[in-house]
């Protein structure tokens, strides 16, 4: 196939020839996630030259470059290290590798690397890491998007080329101003390691390149143009009431009228986030069950979607929400279509589902995605993209140190990347389920992640690197002082800044472990209770989604009951975190599961069953648990224990990974207060029905878990997925792992502490904020 891309090889690499940095946008699909990184490869940019130490050999010796390729999503780092290591008929993980949180596939071969944009501003926290001394060039992809990740790389990569590109011997450094002594000392340090001149290609296909241009110090811009295939895009003549509605509509009129003579092709659904997906999923499964697309006469008549001139006109399908079948219904083929949901919080395996061939029976797929599919990936058969027009973005509140998540329109860049999953590898056609004026009043571009959330882990980051003030980082958008404060105000509180808001021994401690500062100081705390151990297996578990699978309520069996029984015997009196650990010690004990990664597999396995185990998949669909959560929480584990356990010479931490309190949960719970102290709430006094504190209202509801948070005074509820939601009474003082603020204020991963505790093991509780 002739990708667009192709004709503009030689100025592309022209042009990063002789700047630092090149801004390249060209349409989506034409080619520049798969195909610049490969051109360079090809190329003499970024080869590393140096002298050979024998003088028996005159000519320089050719170092192996690495070209680097970011992505703000781990499905994308994947799927496109996957399509480029075949081009270049090789396997994932030698010449082509990725690295993705908690996974990597890489070698001392590897000459692309794709990654996600969290994974390289990890790489800059370590020893001589802000110079990226790894890499001769890199791209940061998608760079419309403005995650907040790869915002701080646009400063860092910046940074790191000041410092690299600027360093020969006969340079002086006037350039640099006085009171940026960190950048002189990069500089030094670069000019003793001797290390290349670095550069960089800044790529989209929707962004505004003047921005970059200027803030990148040498740099050109491409723009190229042309796309792949055409996409012919449609909007609704007029607005409508529901778009969930409106999405299924129009599935499943695709999926009626393009079919045999008018050829299959995928169907792409964007909606805002994961219940949306398995509400749609529901009523799809249920509607195709029911009566295959229904070939109504009413349907033939609407003709095809492509010609008829307003649009999607015609009745919408009435809704079906109630009918919803089990989202496991997903797996088998329905009227010849495979229904395949695409979110974050599904295991990664499943998320790749989207990406493998058809299941037997089925002829075309169906994907319900959130904007995880939104950028970079390529689902090859998609001809149909319905774009809802929504997404969820988390917004925070520097005011009140909230997070809240919250469903808006997307801006046109994402609309035109939405648009651009069609039309890859045939002709296409997308569907945008609004009006053509609401597009046009849409925000060009989305406002930068930057200024929308909470900043605790790049302020430390930051600080990790080097940078003295994050206040005075170089950034493409600066973010809210208001913001910046806020998180200096929690790393104090979780002793990662002193007062001088200087990093401590603790802080760089936290930076070392691939967590948020919260859970990095709760699994820190451990050592000091004696529950590394415990708090190792919470800790990954927590980075887990959705440990417990809850049937729908439509599920047939009483599998809700059956469910709730299953769930009732890991359930702790006193809360998630307790439970989840439980859940995790359970498994280890009865079922039979060793990592596919595991050296000594087969030995295991086999003693497993000597020992009359119960198989992972059994045990799993048993207990109602999600049983390839169970298995990443199991990665992630031993992820977290090998880092936690490696000394601190080898830049591990150093910790007795064997330390366990056994079965006595109180130090856990209290490592759990001493860790979480910034997230406790006490019970209020009111009670659900109005009632006086102490006396339970009429129908015996009790006291029902209202809380008030000790830092903020907010008051929130049990979130229902809590153990301890509806616990009568309610415990009187809790620490929470995540505030969510939707329609009501939740509390979710609920724990049960004592009071008099937070000002015995968390004495910075007292000493820093006053608290009584
Ligand atoms: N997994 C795949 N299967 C089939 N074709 C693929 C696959 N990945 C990429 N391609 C082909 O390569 C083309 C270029 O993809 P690439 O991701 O490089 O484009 P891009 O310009 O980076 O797009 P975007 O701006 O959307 O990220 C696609 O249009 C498609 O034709």
């Amino acid at each position: 196939m002739d990708l667009p891309i192709y004709p503009h090889r030689s100025s592309i690499l022209n042009a990063l020839s002789t700047h630092d940095t090149l801004v390249l946008s060209s349409e989506t699909g034409s080619g520049k996630s798969t195909q610049v990184p490969q051109y360079i490869l090809d190329s003499p940019i970024g080869e590393i030259r140096r002298k050979k130490s024998s003088s028996s050999s005159p000519s320089p010796a050719k170092q192996q470059k690495l070209i680097t390729c970011t992505q703000p999503r781990r499905v994308a780092a994947i799927s496109v290290a996957t399509r480029v290591a075949s081009e270049m008929n090789t396997n994932v993980g030698t010449t082509v590798g990725y690295c993705v949180r908690f996974d990597s596939t890489q070698s001392n071969d590897t000459r692309i690397l794709y990654q996600t944009d969290g994974m390289l501003l990890r790489e800059v926290t370590q020893a001589d890491g802000s110079l990226l001394p790894r890499y001769s060039v890199i791209a940061l992809d998608e760079s419309h998007e403005r995650s907040l990740r790869t915002d701080v790389l646009f400063g860092v990569v910046k940074r790191a080329m000041l410092a690299r590109n600027y360093s020969r011997a006969d340079k002086s450094d006037s350039d640099i101003p006085p009171e940026d002594a960190s950048l002189l000392a990069l500089r030094r340090r670069c000019r003793a390691l001797k290390l290349p001149p670095l550069k960089t290609v800044v790529m989209s296909a929707t962004m505004d390149i003047s921005s970059f241009t200027s803030f990148f110090p040498n740099s050109t811009s491409l723009s190229i143009p042309g796309r792949t295939h055409p996409v012919q895009v449609l909007y609704l003549p007029t607005p409508t009431p529901d778009y969930i509605d409106g999405c299924l509509s129009a599935i499943l009129r695709l999926h009626e009228l393009y079919r045999e003579s008018e050829g299959w092709g995928d169907i792409l659904c964007f909606l805002p986030g994961q219940e949306e997906i398995e509400d749609v999923a529901q009523l799809l499964a249920a509607a195709l069950k029911e009566g295959g697309s229904g070939k109504t006469e009413e349907a033939k008549l609407l003709g095809k979607i492509a010609t008829s001139a307003g649009g999607l006109r015609g009745d919408r399908v009435q809704s079906l929400k109630g009918l919803g079948a089990n989202i496991l219904a997903t797996t088998q083929a329905l009227d010849e279509a495979q229904i395949v949901p695409l979110y974050a919080a599904l295991p990664p395996e499943q998320q790749m589902v989207a990406f493998q061939p058809l299941i037997p029976g089925a002829r075309r797929k169906i994907v319900l995605s959130t904007n995880i599919a939104e950028t970079s990936v390529t689902l090859s058969d998609v001809a149909f993209v319905v774009d809802s027009g929504r997404h969820k973005t988390r917004r925070f509140n520097p005011a009140t140190g909230m997070e809240a998540l919250e469903e808006e329109p997307i801006a046109k860049a994402q609309g035109t990347q939405r648009a651009g999953r069609a039309g890859r590898t045939r002709p296409g056609v997308c569907l945008r389920m609004y009006p053509e004026e609401t597009w046009d009043e849409l925000p060009t571009a989305p406002e930068p992640e930057i200024k929308r959330v909470n900043l605790a882990q790049v302020v430390l980051q930051l600080k990790t690197m080097g940078v003295a003030d994050p206040r005075k980082f170089d950034y493409v958008t600066p973010p809210d002082v208001q913001s910046l404060l806020k998180a200096f105000e929690q790393l104090f509180g979780l002793g990662a800044l002193d007062r001088s808001m200087e990093l401590t021994e603790w802080g760089v401690s936290m930076s070392k472990l691939p967590l948020s500062p919260t859970f990095a100081h709760l699994l820190l705390k451990s050592r000091e209770f004696s529950c590394v151990k415990e708090m190792l297996t919470a800790v990954a578990m927590l980075s887990a989604d959705n440990i417990f699978y809850r049937p729908n309520s439509s599920a047939k069996g009483n599998a809700v009951q059956r469910a709730a029984a299953a769930h009732k015997r890991f359930m702790s009196h006193e809360g998630d975190l307790p439970t989840l650990l439980y859940v995790y010690q359970t498994w280890k004990k009865e079922a039979a599961y060793v990592a596919a990664s595991d050296k000594h597999r087969d030995k295991k396995m086999r003693q497993m069953q000597g020992k009359q185990k119960t198989s992972h998949g059994e045990w799993c669909t048993r207990n109602f648990v999600n049983g390839r959560a169970l298995a990443r929480a199991h990665d992630v584990r031993a992820q977290l224990e090998e880092l936690c356990g490696r000394s601190t010479v080898k830049g591990g931490l150093g910790m007795d990974v064997g330390s366990s309190c056994g079965n006595d949960i109180v130090p856990f719970l209290k490592c759990a207060c001493a860790g979480l102290f910034l997230q406790s709430a006490s019970r209020d006094g009111v009670m659900n029905g109005g009632s006086k504190k102490g006396k339970p209202p009429a129908g015996g509801a009790g006291l029902m878990g209202r809380y008030k948070t000790t830092f903020g005074g907010f008051l929130c509820n049990v979130h229902p997925t809590s153990t301890l939601f509806q616990r009568n009474p309610a415990p009187k003082c809790v620490v929470y792992t995540e505030l969510v603020v939707t329609k009501k204020n939740y509390l979710r991963g609920v724990t049960q502490i004592k009071h008099e505790w937070l000002g015995e093991v968390a004495p910075a509780f007292r000493s820093r904020f006053g608290a009584q």
